[in-house]
């Protein structure tokens, strides 16, 4: 017959202790004598057997089980005994009638079965190597502010200090009133506990500033190298990263703060918890080590209502933060679009959705406060059941005369406090691992290589501007088995004008990030004066090869600010003459404040056509030797955009690369390279193509209508 494992080593255990437990009967009458003592002794002489047995059946299996087994009937009469309870309970399980056998059995596997149901919330990574190791990387982080720390464990440990006297000077001060003790005796002890009051505030203040100080620092250190890192990524992890890098400001605003509190915030806790336990159970040990036993009977209940709380409350927390940003994302995108918002006449539609997810939220919000009430109010009674029992006991100590009133004060107090220390404590740990998982987050993006690296070196003097690409194919990241560019060959001249054109989605803006280096080809090369992109140095590329786009962006600031753009000392003739050769002049100077207008967010206070002259200035400042215009002129009105277009083409010795959807704009082209699902299927000068009667041809008749 087949038996589950467990079953048999149960089974197994269980003759062992029956094994063990039969020994020790012989010896029942001898050790009887001893009293509570014979309990614990007996717990001590099991717990080895039992222990072996079990390690002997199933190697490396936890020994808890045991332990509980052990200790249950030991913690029973011990807790009997506390209590004074009326009846006589047998001195050892050993001698006990079988009915005591089962109730130890019994009251063990039920423990264990709570302890193993509520222990399924906690966190699945705890110790795991890679937690390890950010928390080795966390204080490696945190060391440099090792003096700062000193300073704030020295006024932790005399603030808690102070705070641990202050209700031992209170049970002072109602002894000494009850038993009529002299004025003077009184004073000191008035004035002691006010000092201890006192001094444990004003210390409490100095190390909350002193780890403040130590988060800010860390704040502004981690914030700082994390954005530095992340704006030299390649462009395909933004376009992956979630919902337009809204992830990657979470990870700036929440999880870095979360992250630098790991290492203080925890020391902090640890410290102030563990010199306050020890220091509580000291003091109530030396006023009544029977209450003081008594108090760990509240223990394992106050940890596992809030181990099951915890669960339940993580899991809320984190339903509600969903629906929050579920919320926000409506409002986003509704502001952000307003236009088509009111365009639509969608206002109400918006504001609906907007209350749908309000609701969501709200009705998160009132189950976790339901659940919080619950939770407090089991505790509150667990509380005052423990309270009531210590004032029973206590006045039994009182009659017996080992304990005086202003004692069981002291000790209530403390213990108010006690069992709130201990249980942070244990939680401690629990709490470490989740912040340590923000940390995480934070780490891999901080160790995050850039896929397109920027180690090259190169930076001749001067460029001719020759661009060739060699059988470039290419897949954007995010969808890797499509080739968008296929064995792509084609090259630009110095001083060349070449026009790309082809129907949309064929690859023409994909040459163009390539060339700029967006992204890197999967084969073939794309070189610059015969010089893979790679190898030039990162900033000088960027000066070099100028890009202006479909939808240039300008940043919030002035006209001014916007032109000189990543450039340093750039003098006031240099933007001037680049918004005039990119036609903005006129307008930037009928403009009250000129070239210090503010453009706004993203260059929201400019015409779409302003904002394209004023991208071009932007290029040419730079003084290219490529330059590339991608639709860079599609906002301007026909005459205007041809002008420009002539102006800025033939206006200095650059190589350009025109991207335009309207034929008439690409006609003067010195040559044409006609790209059709990312292959190259025509080259040519305009007249050439159009006599050829290929796909150029069709693309400028179907066209033609347009102007
Ligand atoms: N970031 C991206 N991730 C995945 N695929 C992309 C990405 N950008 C473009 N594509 C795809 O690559 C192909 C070529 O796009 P590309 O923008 O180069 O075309 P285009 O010729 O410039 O088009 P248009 O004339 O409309 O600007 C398209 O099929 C497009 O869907």
């Amino acid at each position: 017959m087949w038996v589950p494992p467990a079953l048999r080593l149960a089974g197994a255990l269980f003759l062992a202790d029956m094994a063990v437990l039969a020994a020790l009967a012989r010896l029942g009458l001898k050790l009887a004598q001893l009293g509570l003592v014979a309990a614990w002794l007996e717990a001590g002489l099991r717990f080895p057997a039992l222990a072996m047995a079990g390690w002997l059946l199933a190697p490396g299996r936890p020994q808890g089980a045991t332990a509980l087994l052990c200790l249950a009937p030991a913690s029973f009469l011990a807790l009997r005994t506390c209590l004074a309870l009326p009846g006589a309970p047998p001195a050892l399980l050993a001698t006990a009638s079988p009915g005591w056998l089962v109730l130890a059995y019994g009251a063990s596997g039920l423990a264990l079965l709570t302890w193993q149901a509520l222990g399924h919330g906690a966190p699945a990574d705890a110790g795991t190597p890679e937690a390890k190791a950010t928390l080795r990387r966390l204080l490696a982080l945190t060391w440099p502010q090792w003096p700062y720390l000193c300073g704030a464990f020295i006024f932790l440990t005399l603030a808690m200090i102070g705070e641990t006297l202050v209700p031992y000077y209170t049970g002072r001060v109602i002894d000494i009133l009850s038993n009529g003790f002299s004025a003077d005796s009184f004073t000191t002890a008035i004035w002691l506990m006010c000092l201890a009051s006192v001094g444990s505030s004003l210390f409490a203040g100095c190390r909350g500033g002193f780890f403040s100080f130590i988060m800010s620092r860390l704040n502004f250190r981690t914030c700082d190298q994390l954005f530095s890192h992340l704006v030299r990524q390649e462009l395909a992890f933004f376009q992956q990263v979630k919902t337009g890098g809204s992830d990657l400001t979470s990870r700036l605003a929440t999880d870095v703060p979360v992250m630098n509190r790991v290492v203080p915030a925890n020391a902090n806790i640890f410290l102030r918890n563990l010199v306050k336990a020890l220091g509580l159970y000291g003091f109530m040990m030396g006023l009544s080590w029977r209450l003081t036993l008594l108090t760990l009977l509240e223990l394992p209940l106050a940890i596992a209502a809030r181990k099951l709380y915890d669960v339940r409350h993580q899991a809320l927390l984190q339903a509600i933060l969903e629906a929050r940003a579920c919320a926000e994302a409506v409002v986003q995108e509704a502001v952000s679009s307003i236009e088509t918002v009111q365009g639509f006449g969608a206002e109400e539609e918006e504001a609906r959705r907007y209350e749908r997810a309000l609701d969501e939220t709200r009705r998160l919000k009132d189950r976790r406060d339901l659940e919080r009430a619950l939770f407090l109010l089991f505790r509150r009674m667990l509380q005052v059941t423990m309270q009531a029992l210590m004032l029973y006991c206590g006045r039994q100590q009182i009659h017996e005369g080992v304990l005086t009133t202003g004692s069981l004060v002291s000790f209530l107090l403390y213990q108010g406090n006690v069992s709130h220390h201990v249980q942070a404590l244990v939680y401690m740990y629990g709490d470490l691992q989740s912040n340590v998982g923000a940390a995480c987050k934070v780490f891999e993006y901080l160790d995050r290589e850039p896929a397109v690296g920027t180690a090259g070196t190169q930076a001749p003097g001067a460029l001719r501007g020759h661009v060739a690409f060699r059988n470039v194919s290419f897949a954007y990241p995010a969808r890797p088995k499509e080739l968008v560019l296929q064995d792509v060959s084609f090259e630009l001249r110095p001083g060349e004008v070449m026009a790309l054109v082809g129907l949309n989605g064929s690859g023409k803006s994909t040459c163009v990030g390539l060339l700029e280096r967006f992204y890197e080809p999967q084969a073939g090369e794309v070189l610059l004066d015969g010089v893979p992109l790679r190898e030039y140095d990162h900033k000088y590329l960027h000066r070099q090869v100028a890009l202006v786009g479909q939808e240039p962006v300008l940043f919030s600031g002035s006209i001014r600010d916007n032109i000189a753009y990543g450039l340093e000392g750039c003098g006031e003739q240099d933007v001037r003459a680049a918004a005039r050769a990119a036609g903005a002049l006129d307008f930037i100077s009928a403009l009250d404040k000129g070239f210090d207008t503010d453009v706004g967010e993203k260059g929201g206070q400019l015409s779409a056509g302003q904002k394209q002259r004023v991208a071009i200035a932007r290029a040419l400042i730079r003084c290219p030797s490529v330059l590339i215009l991608d639709e860079a002129t599609s906002a301007l009105d026909g005459d205007s955009e041809l002008a420009l277009q002539q102006s800025v083409l033939r206006g200095g010795a650059r190589t350009v690369l025109l991207i335009a959807h309207r034929p008439w704009m690409v006609e003067s082209a010195d040559r044409i390279v006609v790209l059709e699902r990312g292959a190259v299927v025509e080259m040519g000068t305009h007249a050439e193509l159009l006599a050829r009667g290929g796909p150029y041809s069709h693309l400028v008749q179907s066209k033609r209508h347009e102007r």
